[in-house]
């Protein structure tokens, strides 16, 4: 049997393959063509690789049936929102639910919270972010979080940010996984010592937020061409939490393997965009996490988890496009969720 890392290593690279294979029964392209444009890969790969890498990520989805109770398929928490920011929680709790999570939870200011619960009757919206007793508010529900998404329209308040730093340690310390996003990755520039090591975090920086990251942990600069080596050489510097750096390909490492999604989406840069990404990330780290080893047969649960997110968002983004155009909006990508979830992974 292969080792774990060179099993995911292989699997790694088909996995991104395969994840198109899904767009080309779609959209019907020529399959070299495609796949050229879609991915950057070091060897060809058969279409049966591409099958069963795409049946990875397929396989970290968890059945829908009769047997379950509430909260079994996800209780994803969300720290953020503030006076400036109530949209970019909003889109993340409710992208975490589209996907497939049964309850999303909010922490956020005070003042955010009436904006936030009247944007929708789905989410659970806690008032304790600016509270003296912040850390311990949102410390007595970890034990019910599977996952935590931490930055959404958190904004930069250093009272906040303080708060933060407290949510996150206590997070740790109860093993709970963390996707940090936004106003969370300006906290860890400063204080990376917050995220180093831990090995359920996931970080999804925009391109500033890359460079900001970048600038603070790397020591010697890297090729800024080299986006591939740039996001593994982030992700080793920060002890291989898993890096996913958003751009017009998507490019994801643990510090040992790089994938790179470049699954059509479209030319529409609409903020909320990442907001939706994390929140669906949120959700699928926790499927990953729960998948048997059989079912990822060796990757990484959290690259599979960052490949199927952005491919799903990219997927939004395309169809909402199609119907809407230059005025596509995030609110239109999350009316795709659901379609774009069952083209890409349930056909
Ligand atoms: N509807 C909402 O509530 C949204 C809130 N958002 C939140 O907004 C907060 C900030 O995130 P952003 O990603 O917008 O980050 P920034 O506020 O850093 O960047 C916003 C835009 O301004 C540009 N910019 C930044 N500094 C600049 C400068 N000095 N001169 C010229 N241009 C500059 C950036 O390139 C970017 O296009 C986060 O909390 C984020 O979650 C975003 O997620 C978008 C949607
Ligand atoms: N040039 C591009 N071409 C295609 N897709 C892109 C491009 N840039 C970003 N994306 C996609 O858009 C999504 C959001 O990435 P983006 O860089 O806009 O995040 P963000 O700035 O954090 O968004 P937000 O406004 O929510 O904070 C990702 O799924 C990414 O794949
Ligand atoms: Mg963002």
């Amino acid at each position: 049997m292969a080792t774990r890392a060179g099993a995911g290593a292989v699997v790694a690279g088909a996995a991104v393959v395969a994840l198109l294979s899904a767009a080309l029964a779609l959209y019907g392209p020529p399959l070299d063509a495609v796949l050229r444009r879609a991915f950057s890969l070091h060897k060809p790969h058969s279409i049966t690789d591409m099958e069963n890498t795409l049946q990875l990520v397929r396989n970290i989805i968890p059945p829908l049936t009769t047997k379950k109770h509430k909260g079994q398929d996800g209780r994803i928490g969300i720290v953020g929102g503030c006076q400036e920011y109530t949209g970019a929680p909003y889109f993340a709790a409710i992208s975490a639910l589209k996907v497939g999570a049964d309850l999303s939870h909010v922490f956020c200011t005070r003042e955010a919270a009436p904006v936030i619960k009247s944007y929708s009757p789905e989410l659970i919206v806690h008032p304790v972010l600016d509270s003296p007793s912040a850390v311990r508010d949102v410390e007595t529900w970890l034990p019910r979080l599977h996952a935590l998404v931490v930055g959404p329209g958190l904004g930069r308040d250093n009272v906040l940010l303080e708060n933060v730093k407290g949510i996150l340690e206590a997070s740790k310390a109860r093993d709970v996984p963390i996707i940090i996003d936004a106003d969370g990755l300006w906290l860890i520039a400063q204080h990376p010592a917050l995220i180093h090591g831990y090995r359920k975090a996931v970080l999804t920086p925009n391109h500033g937020e890359f460079t900001r990251l970048s600038d603070a942990v790397l020591r010697d600069l890297v090729n800024g061409s080299d986006h591939r080596e740039a996001v593994r050489r982030l992700s080793q510097a920060l002890g291989n939490v898993t890096v996913v750096r958003k751009g017009e390909r998507d490019v994801m490492s643990d510090g040992e393997h790089v994938l790179e999604c470049a699954h059509e989406g479209s030319s529409r840069r609409c903020g909320g965009q990442g907001d939706l990404m994390s929140g669906a990330l949120g959700v699928l780290v926790h499927w990953a996490l729960h998948a048997s080893p059989e079912k990822t047969n060796g990757s990484s649960p959290l690259l599979l988890a960052a490949l199927g997110a952005c491919s799903l968002t990219r997927q939004c983004s395309h169809q909402a496009f199609q119907k809407h155009g230059r005025s596509t909006t995030t609110t239109d990508m999350i009316a795709e969720v659901g379609p774009a979830f069952r083209r890409l992974f349930e056909t």
